[in-house]
């Protein structure tokens, strides 16, 4: 369950009639997936046609933080990229107020997430990413990723109190190379532009189509970890979820290769990413080896009732460091 606000129809129509012009309210269903916030579909009627709407309530984003999330994917929607577009209401603003907390309506993508994807399916994602990395550099909105190294920096210590001897060398030893990593010519030089640096398998949809037909992506949602990043540390994080065996964490060849392959039909890599490739592998992995730990060990109120599992990222880290040494 993540509904942590609950919302009535009555209440939720004489709002959504204050807000919009898009008609009657004529349906509300909370959505049980998802950890962060409170998300639920709403269908209005407008001159006969029926539309759906995803409404959030955020749980722990500020209504100041949200309006560069929401342009991002306003402009994103605007330049022909798959993403959910936020609604504006009579007063044109994105960010709106329900139950006293920060809230957004945006249009509703078809279809379902695909936990087990095929060669075409990582070739829609791989496609589709490159033109957003393209499309976001007429963004005129900054703001940095939020959890990269500044954020490893500060959080590693805070772990590093619950794993073992074997967990925190790595985790400090890693750090340093990453510092040093970041440090580097290669690194200032990789192009960089809007990244969504959390676009495991779950923040995508596919149309449900037959099982024979060619996959058909909806959309890339779920733009609250975005913010400025290398473009490489973005395709890092989204094939290491994407291309994996889950059980070994190894790339399936098949999959990292259609991946890549249709990424860099939009835009091809620079010297630079070539170079960065490695250590890129691991910094995605060590991204969210720090996060899963932090969530496991120090949870937040009202957030994460099941916390992901840390050591799939940890075995993650230790692979892509052994494949680095060969
Ligand atoms: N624009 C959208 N169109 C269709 N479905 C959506 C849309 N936004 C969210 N959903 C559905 O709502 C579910 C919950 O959304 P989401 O994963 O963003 O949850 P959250 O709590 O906001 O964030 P988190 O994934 O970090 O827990 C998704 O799994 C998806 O099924
Ligand atoms: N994608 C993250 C969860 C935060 O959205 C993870 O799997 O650790």
């Amino acid at each position: 369950m993540a509904v942590y606000t609950q919302l009535n129809l009555e209440e939720t129509t004489d709002w959504f009639k204050k807000q919009f012009e898009l008609g009657e309210l004529v349906s509300l269903k909370g959505i049980s997936s998802g950890i962060e916030n409170s998300n639920f579909f709403l269908s209005a009627l407008q001159k006969n046609l029926q539309t759906e709407y995803v409404l959030t309530i955020f749980e722990r984003l500020s209504a100041t933080e949200l309006p560069y999330y929401l342009e991002l994917m306003q402009h994103l929607s605007q330049h022909g990229i798959k993403v959910p577009a936020p609604f504006l209401n009579k007063d044109h603003a994105l960010v709106l107020s329900l139950k006293d907390k920060p809230a957004a309506l945006v249009s509703k993508l078809e279809g379902a997430s695909v936990m087990q994807p095929s060669p075409e399916h990582c070739h829609e994602v791989g496609f589709m990413l490159a033109k957003m990395h393209l499309a976001g550099l007429s963004f005129d909105k900054h703001q940095p990723n939020l959890r990269s190294l500044p954020w490893w920096q500060v959080t590693i210590p805070q772990i590093l109190p619950f794993i073992d001897t074997e967990q925190q060398n790595l985790l400090s030893n890693e750090l340093k190379v990453q510092i040093e990593f970041f440090g580097s010519d290669t690194y200032k030089d990789l192009p960089q532009g809007p990244s969504h640096c959390d676009l495991f398998r779950d923040n995508v949809l596919f149309k449900s189509l037959s099982k024979d037909a060619k996959p058909e992506l909806s959309g890339f949602f779920d733009f609250y970890f975005a913010g400025t990043d290398k473009w490489l540390f973005d395709i890092c994080v989204t094939v290491n979820d994407w291309c994996i065996d889950h059980a070994t964490g190894m790339f399936k060849p098949d999959l990292i290769s259609a991946f890549l392959h249709a990424y860099q039909e939009v835009r091809p890599f620079t010297d630079e990413e070539e170079m960065a490739w490695p250590f890129m592998q691991r910094a995605a992995a060590l991204r969210f080896w720090i996060s899963r730990l932090w969530d496991f060990y120090l949870p937040r109120e009202a957030a994460l009732l099941t916390p992901h599992d840390p050591k799939h990222f940890e075995r993650i880290l230790r692979l892509r460091i052994k494949q680095h040494a060969n």
